[in-house]
């Protein structure tokens, strides 16, 4: 029997009964980690852009790509079969393709040359803006839910220089009979504090929301169209001392290629990530130590790279 439809909450963002979508992202916080978010202001056009270049970078022949293979800094091309994010899996390398945008002002980003994608860096740059000001908003109505002042993050310096990672994603349809088995990409959760995805529309995605519990239930993210899906990062767990969940999730092969984009808001590299003393008590002590935000972060990648 298959397992009953997954209904992830949906957050209205242009509503202006703020104290109620804060309540219902608490809940989604709280149930899930993950939900929907629509009327969120970044039109067709920016996705539909953003999509076209992306396919036009990954259509491009490996040896093009491998031109702008990911440096140490963790920006650029990152082919096939190459990052494993479960690695308690027993498989080699996630069968996806792709490219990372670290801030988009910095110098250590890469970009793919004006003369073969004119329209490249500057798409990029605009759905950048757009997804880290949704960002914002989100994480605003996130102190709220977390019943803080509204500004909480930014008052504590988190979003002095945001850490904002753009992640084009590209999942083959036709996969090699010797990977056949392995994830588009594998279990993992994310690091930060909120990640914002768009998708294509072409299922694969799934959540786990007891990661301890066996056998482990894993449920289908369905496609909601025009929705950003939002997921809660491992530094918003610890910050509330796991009442808002982290929640575990994978991309499964379905067969039929996939395009994704992942929007990845990690505080301030100085910041100080601790148990909001809110989401503490006497019975309930902080359960993770006090972390600097950029400690965290180097920590987690040097795991998943073997760095
Ligand atoms: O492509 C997707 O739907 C999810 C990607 C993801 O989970 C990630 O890049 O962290
Ligand atoms: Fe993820």
């Amino acid at each position: 029997m298959s397992p009953p439809k997954l209904y992830l909450p949906l957050i209205d963002l242009s509503s202006t009964d703020r104290a109620s979508t804060a309540k219902s992202i608490r809940q989604a916080c709280m149930d899930h980690g993950f939900f929907y978010v629509i009327n969120h202001g970044i039109n067709d056009f920016a996705v539909n852009s953003l999509f076209r270049e992306s396919k036009n970078f990954f259509d491009l022949p490996l040896s093009e790509k491998m031109k702008l293979e990911r440096n140490i800094d963790h920006r650029g091309y990152l082919p096939p079969y190459t990052e494993t994010l479960d690695l308690s899996s027993g498989l080699k390398g996630d069968l996806k393709e792709n490219f990372d945008i670290g801030p988009i002002n910095d110098s250590l980003n890469q970009w793919p040359s004006k003369e073969r994608m004119p329209a490249w860096r500057v798409t990029m740059e605009s759905y950048d803006e757009k997804i880290m000001n949704v960002s914002f908003r989100l994480i605003s109505l996130i102190a709220l839910a977390l019943n803080l002042d509204e500004n909480f993050f930014t008052k504590i310096g988190a979003l002095d220089s945001p850490v904002g990672y753009l992640r084009l994603l590209h999942y083959p349809g036709e996969i090699p009979e010797s990977k056949k088995g392995n994830y588009g990409a594998s279990a993992h959760s994310d690091y930060g504090m909120i990640t914002l995805l768009v998708t294509d529309g072409v299922p694969g995605l799934q959540i786990c929301r007891e990661k301890d519990r066996s056998p482990q239930l894993w449920e289908d993210v369905h496609h909601v169209e025009g929705a950003l899906i939002v997921n809660i990062g491992d530094m918003m767990e610890r910050w509330t001392n796991g009442t808002f969940r982290s929640t575990v999730h994978r991309v499964v092969a379905v067969g039929q290629e996939r395009y994704s984009v992942a929007f990845f808001l990690n505080p301030n590299s100085d910041c100080v990530v601790e148990c909001l003393e809110s989401c503490c008590s006497e019975t309930s002590p902080p359960r993770f130590p006090p972390i600097k935000s950029g400690d965290y972060l180097e920590e987690r990648l040097r795991v998943t790279y073997s760095l």
